[in-house]
């Protein structure tokens, strides 16, 4: 039977793109997407946050700096930071889409729901393909609560043109840690709402620790152990309710209590589709779902796989190599995550918490290097770095790094890692000094 398409991908966002990207030179494809073209790292994540990131680590190193030579800690100009953040976001949905139309993807506008395998319909078109991507990403949660249609989500904290005074966040993981930092380094106050007593459950505690002192000092008011209740629309703003009695009002209260997979809408049952019971494709070793002809890639799939975007772009190739013939098994290299949280926590590898449970396996080496030169210089004295070591190869498995710029050092780990090199080998090669790479050689030696 002919189709209208060889693939037609749902969601036009990293893991999407990637697996369009990767078919487009060998068959005839199309990309169809509800919003915003570029999906949400571009117009709602990574980039955008990492821009007002920016902004706000310039105070902060400011700050560190103020005893040492800086005669004033700057203040923020929250719409101007914003209208540079927009300087950047407002060409992502053009630009992706012009470089689609240049390379012959057919970019159709709309939601797909399918109505069997090989058919879907978008904007009450029916498009029929030999085979179907999904790529639809992930959304964010509100609590179950009354009045949680007040809820305002990572997007709007992202796109809030009026510097607010107060604001709520519940939840204490990726996005409620690094939108309560931008958030308070500009200068507004800061609730956030906890229902157990830590942030960044995937993170040693004695790293977390650190970084929950580190923003409870810049003014970030942690309410832990305390389930949020009821939302109700007040004169002036959100009031929130909690179980532990609060009643305040805030101009926002934002949720970020996790990102479930984007399936609701897909009428997935209709092309045979399995779902987890969150919603998530279930897929095999290939990507594949339950449906031979429909693979998943990215946020929407249920699996471990870390949901971040170089994953989905990671799957989105590797998909895109399966629909053309590719029969190897996926394998993902090592995968680093890093918080963005004025300083950065990162992490990748062998966990703390894991080696230390198999010390007949595992060194784990903790070295707290606030007065290293690197951070003496950046008057980053909480700096503080663990290596991961297998004992029968001596090679390097796992690090967490809480510095400034740990995201640069994390990524020198992940290669070390990755390329399976001993750890003897660290700080081997010349490295420009002084720089964070000029001191790998000093975790070891
Ligand atoms: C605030 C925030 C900060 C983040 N920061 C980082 C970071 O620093 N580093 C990092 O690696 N990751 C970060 N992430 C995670 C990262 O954005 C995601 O992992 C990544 O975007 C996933 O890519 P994806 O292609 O799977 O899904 P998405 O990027 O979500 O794209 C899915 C697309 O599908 C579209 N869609 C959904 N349903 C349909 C439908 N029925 N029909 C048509 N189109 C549909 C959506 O509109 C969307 O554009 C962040 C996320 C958030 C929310
Ligand atoms: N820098 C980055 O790489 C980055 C940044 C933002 C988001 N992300 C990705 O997006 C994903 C989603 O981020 P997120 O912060 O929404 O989720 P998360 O899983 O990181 O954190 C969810 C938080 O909500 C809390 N929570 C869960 N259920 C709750 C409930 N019923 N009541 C109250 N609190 C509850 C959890 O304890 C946790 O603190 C991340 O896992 C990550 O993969 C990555």
């Amino acid at each position: 039977m002919a189709y209208d398409y060889d693939t037609v991908i749902i969601g036009g966002g990293p893991g999407g793109l990637a697996a369009a990207y990767g078919l487009n030179d060998r068959q005839h494809v199309a990309i169809v997407e509800n919003n915003l073209w570029g999906g949400t790292c571009p117009n709602f994540g990574c980039d955008p946050k990492k821009i007002l990131y920016g902004v706000v680590e310039h105070k902060r190193l400011a700050q560190n700096f103020s005893d040492k030579g800086i005669q004033s800690v700057p203040d923020i100009d929250w719409g101007k930071m914003m209208a540079f953040k927009r300087s950047y976001t407002d060409m992502v949905p053009g630009g992706t889409k012009s470089g689609l139309k240049a390379s012959n993807i057919d970019a159709i506008e709309g939601s797909a729901t399918f109505s069997d395998a090989h058919t879907i319909t978008v904007a009450g078109r029916q498009i029929t393909a030999d085979n179907f991507v999904i790529a639809t990403g992930a959304f964010p949660a509100r609590l179950d609560i009354p009045g949680k249609e007040l809820f305002e989500t990572s997007n709007d904290f992202l796109d809030q043109r009026v510097q607010p005074k107060q604001i709520a966040i519940v939840g204490a993981g990726y996005v409620a840690t690094e939108i309560a930092n931008i958030a308070v380094t500009a200068g507004v106050k800061v609730d956030l709402y906890q229902h157990n007593d830590r942030i960044l459950r995937d993170y040693p505690e004695a790293f977390t620790k650190k970084l929950v002192a580190i923003l409870s000092a810049k003014g970030v008011n942690f309410h832990w152990n305390t389930n949020v209740t009821r939302l109700a629309q007040a004169d002036r703003g959100v009031e929130l309710t909690t179980n532990q009695g609060d009643d305040v009002i805030y101009e926002h209260v934002y949720t970020a209590v996790g990102r479930p997979a984007n399936t609701t809408d897909l009428k997935l049952c209709a092309a045979g589709v399995n779902t987890d019971r969150r919603g998530a494709i279930q897929v095999d070793e290939h990507m594949r779902s339950s449906a031979p002809n429909i693979y998943a890639v990215g946020d929407v799939v249920s699996s471990a796989m870390p949901k971040l975007t170089p994953v989905a772009s990671f799957t989105g190739r590797y998909v895109a190599g399966a629909i053309l013939g590719d029969d190897a098994t996926i394998s993902l290299p090592p995968i680093p995550h890093t918080v963005f949280a004025g300083p950065e926590l990162g992490k990748v590898g062998v966990s703390l918490d894991d080696a230390a449970a198999q010390p007949e396996h595992f060194t784990v080496s903790t070295q707290q290097v606030g007065s290293w030169y690197t951070y003496m210089r950046l008057a980053d004295k909480d700096a503080m770095v663990a290596t991961v070591t297998d004992k029968k190869s001596g090679q390097l498995v796992g690090a967490t790094v809480l510095a400034t710029n740990a995201e640069e050092l994390v990524n020198y780990f992940t290669e070390i890692i990755a390329d399976q090199k001993p750890a003897s080998m660290l700080g081997k090669h010349i490295m420009v000094y002084p720089s964070v790479a000029s001191d790998l050689g000093y975790f070891y030696n």
